[in-house]
């Protein structure tokens, strides 16, 4: 008989000081990560030409080729499986071993990386007729142990990572349980056709005093959630988001994963099925049945070994009883994906973000892995980062070998995303994990009895019976009272025992039959007891389990409540005391900017002002300074002509000239003087003869001067405007003679006659250049006694 026990894996402990000594131990208990690759067949019509050369089963070229240059990388792998290796090739490289150490309790993970649409689903899973590795191993793994198998439900999943061994009572009565559930169809009908053919291969199993129990369970990593692909609540259709947890030995698992014991190969294909049809896939431009989720197949065995019994019957505990688990996942990356190829956009583009994500976490933390074990440092492994490496973070800390398949299609389209992955193959042989010890777990408490390889319950003497009267007895049984029934049913197996020792073998097996009908009878009816009891019982603790969640829920949201209403008033009132603010602080810059306006408009009066009467001051001072101006140039010009003159002037000539330079001052060179010698006009020689025409031009009706004094101009021709060039130009004029008269205050008019030659210029025009003034001033002798 089995008594229940709970187990859990190996302490964590040993594993922990692995890790430290993992940088000082040295390289003889490490085994790197083997890395194998397998290469796909090319697709007519869809790939182009290879890439890729295999130089050995070890060694492979990838030649690039851009802009006429070649240039060719070369990888090494454990293994390179070329276009045409069969599945069972890829079996017998990675998954026989694999598979052997899993029988030897020894942990395995095996990922298939690679790009989208490069063969990893087709190596994992296959078809019906090329099986991938999972079902080869599971094949192989139920023809290794065939019928050493401990009876079902011996050894239990307890969903968080442990196990318990159930007395053989409780086991049959889950048997009997999921017998019942399966008739009345609460266990989904299982796909019942045969969906692989069976390989056939074996592995010799070492220790035929073990009994196995094999244990599936199947999750998908999707969008960075951890989901249950054999969790049947809800029929399965929508999937929880599953937590990691790490147990008391610090190995992670997934919280309550549905961890399906399974007797026959079949069983553990209709599960893998059943995950596979959950598993997200989808169509995209790449692949038409493309993985958008990592999936994990995951396989423990768990090993009892078969006790002895001693010359009583009773079972010999040794020292160390043990339980052996071991494990091996499988995972089905999803490929890594460039949203520039694959052009996907939506729900698609973000699952390719998640994946690719995840892939480039898991490319850190063996790289940073690596750099610790060379630099022989510490740095911290990003596990945490993302769900994926976060579970097989026991892995890469040494609690069992890692293995990588990188699938590649060597065609030349893929040639850049297959030189990064290439990059990240090679980089992950360079990692090394410590080897992996069977892991078995002694049972400590002498109550454990094992059961026979066939599951019947261990031989007891005779003697250990109780006396009993040969008769029958009639059993009543009343459930509720548990103890009466216990002990009867105790009395009437006793009997049996009896019976059996002393009876007649005809006899016996009639009485026996009777009572096991009855029994069974007993039995059916205590088990539905019990699961419906069972049933109530759970359904009453996860009420009570809502119904508190609830009441705290409702709880935190009125506290949450009270103290946003709070902080919600106080806002309030900050906002209303910055808004009396900001209306004060508003209202003192508006009277601030009317002030500044006030001076501006103001300062711009007194400027405008300023400005105008320096305006007048200088038109006043302009008007002045021309008039001085203009009579200093008459009168240097006329001095200039004087010198300039062959003729002697005569100094009566300039009557009332001012400042005339005397004769004698030496001749200044003039810029007519300059204009001569450049070869300019020759100036006509001056005088006074009778010939010369006055072009006289009075451009006022002149107040008759009535004096004896006339200005000489014998032949004049008198004009009062200057309408056309040719008054000026005409050859006959050369002398030019311009009148004005002016009053002053007193009434008093003084006459100017302004004398000037009228020189031709070389454009054929004429100029005048002045070179006298007479000034007659005439004075009434009535005025002011001048
Ligand atoms: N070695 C092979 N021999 C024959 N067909 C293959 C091989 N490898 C892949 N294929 C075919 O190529 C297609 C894509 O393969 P598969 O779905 O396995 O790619 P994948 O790497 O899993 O892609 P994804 O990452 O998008 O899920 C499938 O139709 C598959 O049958």
């Amino acid at each position: 008989m089995f008594s229940a026990t709970k187990f859990t894996p190996t302490p964590r402990k040993i594993r922990r000081e692995k890790t430290v000594v993992s940088s000082s131990s040295s390289d003889i208990d490490k085994d790197p990560v083997y890395v194998f690759c397998r290469l796909r067949p090319l697709q007519e019509n869809v790939d182009s030409h290879s890439c890729m050369t295999l130089l050995s089963p070890q060694e492979i070229c990838i030649s690039n080729e851009s802009k006429g240059i070649r240039r060719d990388v070369f990888y090494k792998f454990k293994h390179i499986f070329t276009a045409y290796a069969s599945q069972t090739e890829i079996f017998d490289h990675i998954g026989y071993p694999l598979l052997t150490d899993l029988l030897k309790g020894k942990n395995g993970l095996l990922f298939a990386y690679g790009v989208t649409g490069s063969g990893k689903t087709y190596t994992l899973t296959g078809d019906h007729n090329n099986p991938g590795l999972i079902p080869m191993c599971i094949d192989t793994l139920f023809n290794s142990i065939g019928d050493l198998q401990t009876p079902k439900f011996i050894i239990k999943s307890d969903r968080m990572n442990g196990f318990e061994i159930q007395t053989e009572e409780d086991a049959s009565m889950d048997r009997l349980a999921e017998n019942r559930s399966k008739n009345m169809g609460n266990v989904k009908k299982l796909n019942r056709e045969k969906f692989f053919i069976n390989n056939g291969k074996m592995i010799p199993v070492f220790n035929e005093n073990n009994a196995f129990a094999v244990f599936i369970s199947y999750i998908e990593i999707y969008n960075n959630n951890v989901y249950d692909l054999l969790d049947e609540s809800n029929n399965g259709k929508t999937l929880q988001n599953k937590i990691l947890r790490e147990d008391p030995n610090c190995n992670m698992y997934v919280n309550g994963v549905v961890e399906v014991e399974v007797k026959t190969a079949q069983e553990a294909f209709e599960l893998f099925i059943i995950g596979q049809k959950r598993k997200k896939m989808a169509y995209t431009s790449l692949n038409s049945e493309s993985s958008r989720s990592h999936s994990v197949f995951n396989i423990r065995i768990a090993q009892l070994e078969k006790l002895p019994v001693n010359a009583d019957g009773k079972p010999i505990i040794p020292e160390k009883n043990l339980l052996t688990v071991s494990q091996l996942r499988v995972v089905d990356l999803a490929g890594s994906e460039r949203s520039s190829r694959t052009q996907n956009t939506g729900a698609r583009l973000r699952e390719a973000s998640a994946i690719n994500n995840s892939l480039m976490n898991l490319r850190t933390c063996l790289e940073v892995l690596r750099e610790n074990q060379r630099t022989k440092t510490n740095k911290v492994v990003p596990y945490r980062d993302s769900r994926l490496t976060y579970l097989f973070k026991n892995y890469f800390e040494g609690d069992g070998s890692v293995q990588m398949i990188v699938c590649v299609n060597p065609s030349v389209n893929d040639l850049e995303e297959n030189l990064h992955v290439m990059k990240f193959a090679e980089m992950t042989q360079g990692v090394k994990v410590l080897k992996s010890e069977p892991r078995c777990i002694p049972i400590s408490t002498s109550k454990k009895v094992i059961s026979k390889r066939n599951g019947t319950p261990a031989k007891i003497n005779k003697k250990t019976l109780f006396s009993l009267t040969p008769e029958i007895p009639m059993f009543k049984f009343d459930f509720n009272q548990r103890d009466e029934c216990k002990s009867s049913i105790d009395n009437l197996l006793g009997v049996l025992k009896h019976l059996k020792s002393e009876s007649s073998t005809s006899e016996l097996d009639k009485i026996n039959k009777e009572l096991r009908k009855r029994l069974v009878d007993i039995d059916n009816h205590r088990v539905l007891d019990k699961a419906e009891n069972r049933n109530l019982k759970q359904l009453l603790q996860r009420e009570q389990t809502k119904n508190a969640n609830f009441e705290t829920k409702i709880n935190q949201i009125e506290t949450k409540y009270g103290n946003l209403s709070e902080k919600y008033k106080e806002s309030q009132e900050i906002i209303r005391s910055l808004h009396n603010t900001v209306n004060e602080k508003d209202l003192k810059l508006n009277q601030h900017l009317l002030e500044k306006e006030h001076i501006k408009q103001k300062h711009a009066l007194a400027n405008e002002k300023k400005d105008q009467e320096l305006q007048d001051k200088l038109k006043k001072q302009r008007g002045h300074f021309t008039a001085e101006i203009f009579a200093k140039e008459i009168k240097l010009k006329k001095a200039r002509e004087a010198l300039d003159s062959e003729v002697i002037v005569n100094p009566e000539n300039i009557r009332e000239s001012e400042n005339i330079p005397p004769l004698s001052t030496p001749k200044k060179p003039s810029s007519s003087d300059c204009y001569k010698r450049n070869g300019g006009y020759t100036p006509r020689r001056r005088s006074k003869s009778c010939d010369e025409v006055w072009l006289e031009h009075n451009s006022i009706k002149p107040v008759p001067l009535g004096t004896v004094l006339q200005p000489s101009m014998k032949k004049r021709k008198s004009v009062t405007k200057l309408t056309k060039a040719s008054d000026v130009t005409n050859p006959k004029q050369s002398k030019y003679c311009l009148l004005a008269q002016e009053q002053d205050t007193d009434g008093e008019i003084e006459t100017k006659l302004y004398k000037g030659d009228i020189l031709p210029t070389t454009g054929g025009g004429a100029q005048v250049i002045f070179n006298d003034v007479e000034r007659l001033r005439q004075q009434s002798p009535t005025s002011n006694g001048k």
